[in-house]
């Protein structure tokens, strides 16, 4: 059994639950109260920026040609294709790129990018792969799964975000990481496969945190005025 689908398996009732959360089927139905959208473009654009750095550690701990480029194209995706659409969104929503870019961090945004950086700043290239895997690998499930209801595709808000998520280049990006981290465990111990599969529950674990932070809408739960 490959690696990643031994870890597939394990993160499944947390994948499944983040599939069914309401603001993941609202996307895909086009009933998600359009403010909750914008809370969470501007979160995950702050959360793109952290997660991007990802990809250039990753470049920087490779250590053959072939992965650094690799790597290097997953940066480059991250920051010109995929935050593309966060700008174009934005646009379209009144938000200018300087509030985009401004946003304030959510407790739930901070805390999974402060730990995926903990991760790939500290540990090895197959720890940092663990981390991000979660990331392409479910948003390209939900993008697939969410692009089978009917209008889905066309909806004027979401139909452009269910696109992209169900892209087979974006599909593409998360083969890049499953086929690696699978070449990269072929020879691990069961005791480090066991802390790979932890990290990547944890990252599981986060995205299902952020769908019901954007959903909520949030923030600090203190009054400071
Ligand atoms: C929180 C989150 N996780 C994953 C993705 C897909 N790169 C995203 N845009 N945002």
């Amino acid at each position: 059994m490959k690696f990643t689908d031994r870890i597939y398996e394990t993160a499944k009732p947390i994948w499944n639950q983040s599939h069914h959360h309401p603001f993941v089927q609202g996307i895909g139905h086009g009933t998600l109260d359009i403010d909750k959208f914008k809370f969470f473009m501007c979160q995950d654009y702050i959360y793109l920026i952290d997660y991007a750095r990802l990809f250039a550690l990753g470049s920087l701990k490779a250590d053959r040609l072939d992965v650094m480029q690799t790597f290097a194209q997953m940066l480059h995706i991250t920051l010109n294709e995929e935050m593309a659409l966060h700008r174009a969104y934005a646009k379209r929503l009144g938000i200018s790129e300087s509030e985009l870019t401004n946003t304030k961090p959510s407790p739930t945004t901070i805390a999974y990018s402060s730990y995926m950086l903990n991760i790939a700043q500290r540990g090895s290239i197959k720890e940092l792969l663990a981390a991000v895997l979660p990331c392409a690998w479910s948003y390209y499930e939900i993008g697939k799964k969410l692009s089978e209801i009917p209008g889905a595709m066309e909806h004027e808000w979401y139909g452009e975000w269910v696109q992209m998520y169900q892209s087979p280049e974006f599909g593409e990006v998360a083969s890049w990481q499953i086929n690696l981290l699978n070449e990269f465990t072929t020879f691990s111990s069961e005791e480090e496969k066991n802390q790979l599969e932890e990290i990547f529950l944890n990252t599981s674990r986060f995205e299902y945190m952020f769908w019901d932070m954007s959903y909520q809408k949030a923030m600090w739960p203190l009054d400071e005025k």
